[in-house]
């Protein structure tokens, strides 16, 4: 294990935000060569009150205090959103180790909060539905929207230098985030002092989105993976946000941009949160690669693909709920 200084970089993203000459060009310079690397980078600069993250950590600790039973009631259904209990989830999608032990985590997981009147909800569109709030947490649905909101609005100013990264011009894939899918889970992961094999917090797995946030928690655990085949660890600088590369980058830059798989070993002697915050294109965006990541030695290598097909892959084979058979112990 190592510090990963320089395979993860810190980036300011402030002169780009406040659009100091040239700041676009070589924020998008730097995020292509750290998306060839490693594909993880951390964020500084981004504008971001740190009392948002910090009372989104602590409207988690609040929800994950509950009795178990006042959670069970708010159990995700069709679509994750709401409460997954430990040991729901299994990584059957991993490409990097051989999953079969449930995670160590526990997770509540929150969508665009419609109302209920809205087309989306009346139309019963896919993956729409209302958030499942916890019915006695008063502030709790307050600092969570008010997180969500603020890190769509960052994940957006970050758009056009991820399209620039990409070698497109910096409105390319604006068209297929107008209304992005975007996904707030609070995570709770139990201690774990002692490691065993095939045991984790967090199995090591790519995520399936674009690009996801996380403020720093408090406590050490998320472990990158490099193509050498080390596991380093993020700087954990405070205030910071660790952004990382997912499945769909990797498409639109036909594999130039491959997501890193990641995991989580909470060998802490206390609980460690986390609040990852997952943003992905339109549920109906065809995703391709873009034409400037396609050339005669790099021919395109993926199919398009509907990103509401893609989720409803997904949907089918990670969460032990949705499985034909009980999972496998
Ligand atoms: O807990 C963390 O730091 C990372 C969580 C993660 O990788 C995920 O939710 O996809
Ligand atoms: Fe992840």
């Amino acid at each position: 294990m190592s510090l990963a200084e320089g395979r993860i970089p810190v980036l300011d993203i402030g002169p780009a935000r406040a659009g100091a000459p040239g700041a676009a060009e070589d924020l998008a310079a730097r995020i292509a060569r750290t998306c060839e690397d490693t594909g993880f980078l951390v964020i500084a600069g981004h504008g971001i009150d740190p009392a948002l993250p910090a009372a989104c950590f602590e409207a988690a600790a609040r929800f994950f205090a509950l009795p178990e039973e006042d959670k069970l009631a708010l159990r995700i259904g069709e679509y994750n959103i709401g409460y997954l209990p430990t040991g729901a989830q299994v990584i059957r999608t991993s490409k990097v180790a051989e999953v079969k032990q449930p995670n160590l985590n526990e997770s509540f997981y929150i969508i665009r909060d419609y109302p209920p009147d809205h087309p989306a909800i009346l139309e019963k569109r896919p993956f729409v539905a209302p958030n499942r709030w916890p019915p006695h947490l008063p502030g709790f649905r307050e600092a969570t929207l008010a997180y969500f909101t603020a890190m769509e609005a960052l994940a957006q100013r970050l758009l056009p230098a991820v399209s620039m990264a990409l070698g497109m011009p910096p409105d390319h894939l604006a068209r297929d985030f107008r209304d992005p899918t975007c996904t707030l889970r609070l995570i709770r992961y139990q201690p774990q002092p002692a490691p065993e094999a095939g045991r984790f917090g967090f199995a090591p797995h790519i995520d399936t989105n674009l690009l996801t946030f996380l403020a720093q928690s408090a406590l050490p655990g998320l472990e990158v993976r490099t193509a050498e085949g080390d596991w380093i660890r993020p700087p954990a600088i405070p205030g910071t946000f660790v952004v990382n590369t997912a499945e769909m980058l990797g498409r639109y830059s036909n594999g130039r941009f491959t997501p890193t798989p990641h995991r989580v070993l909470n060998q802490n002697d206390a609980m460690r949160y986390a609040i990852p915050f997952f943003f992905g294109p339109d549920n109906d965006a065809v995703i391709r690669p873009v034409p400037s990541c396609i050339s005669a030695e790099n021919p395109c290598r993926f199919e398009p693909l509907l990103y509401e097909d893609h989720r409803r892959m997904l949907n089918l084979r990670n969460f032990a709920h949705r499985q034909p058979q009980p999972a496998e112990a």
